[in-house]
């Protein structure tokens, strides 16, 4: 059971969650209970389809559980909100509109005055090393720029929770490392919490204070381990002993949930 405190920010009570579908009712979920701090970044893998993606879509809000319930902050989630914002495996970005325009795309139509977003623009930009590409469409970037854009986009709005769905995944390997240190800075600076989903355990113990592991569907919380380093992390981590120890247990007990 999740035990409350003032520094729980995501907690899920006992949540399942079914889906009706043309062969009947399927149990997606089975009673998961998950607690996420403030400034907590947690990377859950688990089995294809079981469930990873949809414990996503009721933390943004975009599903409601069958039973148990989602809170943030201690209010319950009925729809989706600006504390939340969602980074997904495809990038988002709009190929009509150029870099910039598609920073400034969230807090226009939010209504918010340019004065309060005008310099995030330049800054984020800075961050995701896009400022001389501003004014370049995406059809003129990489996949890892387009990839930036999305992130920046999302920082934009400055969000307490990112829910990120595998956003790496379709990335070349070297990209893939340069994105996660940018975006272990960034959250680092702005200490927000982050919900990760990914496929590489690699991945998922390079970024995640805890990685949790999911059992096959019906789904369960099979394992929530810490992952003891500290928050600056370098990718030259990757070659600790210590890393690679965590790396080969989670490996085994996903290989273990796997089979089951
Ligand atoms: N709206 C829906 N209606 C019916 N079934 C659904 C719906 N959304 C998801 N499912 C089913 O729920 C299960 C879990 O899907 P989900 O996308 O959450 O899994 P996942 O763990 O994220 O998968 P993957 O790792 O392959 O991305 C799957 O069997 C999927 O087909």
């Amino acid at each position: 059971m999740s035990t409350l405190s003032s520094e729980n920010l995501i907690l899920l009570n006992n949540v399942c969650k079914d889906f009706d579908t043309p062969k009947g009712k399927i149990t997606v979920l089975q009673h998961i209970n998950l607690t996420v701090n403030k400034g907590e970044k947690v990377c859950i893998v688990g089995p294809s389809g079981c469930g990873k993606t949809t414990i996503l879509n009721m933390i943004a809000g975009f599903l409601q559980p069958s039973s148990g319930e989602v809170s943030i902050n201690g209010k319950k989630v009925v729809k989706p909100g600006p504390d939340r914002t969602v980074v997904f495996q495809k990038d988002s970005v709009f190929p009509w509109l150029t870099v910039r325009k598609n920073l400034e795309y969230g807090p226009k139509v939010r209504g918010l005055p340019r004065s309060e977003w005008e310099s995030k623009i330049d800054f984020y930009l800075e961050k995701v090393k896009l400022t001389e590409f501003a004014d370049r469409y995406p059809k003129e970037l990489s996949g890892g720029m387009r990839k930036r854009v999305d992130i920046a986009r999302a920082y934009i709005n400055s969000p307490e929770i990112l829910l990120m769905d595998e956003p790496f995944g379709p990335l070349d390997v070297m990209t893939k490392e340069v994105m996660q240190k940018d975006l272990l800075d960034l959250t680092r600076e702005e200490n927000k919490s982050i919900i990760f989903i990914t496929h590489d355990i690699e991945e998922a113990v390079f970024l995640g204070d805890r990685v949790i592991v999911m059992t096959a569907r019906p789904a369960k919380i099979h394992s929530d381990i810490k992952i003891p380093f500290p928050k600056d992390r370098d990718p030259s981590l990757k070659m600790e002993p210590e890393f690679q120890r965590l790396r080969k247990q989670i490996d085994g007990i996903f290989k273990g949930v796997e089979q089951e």
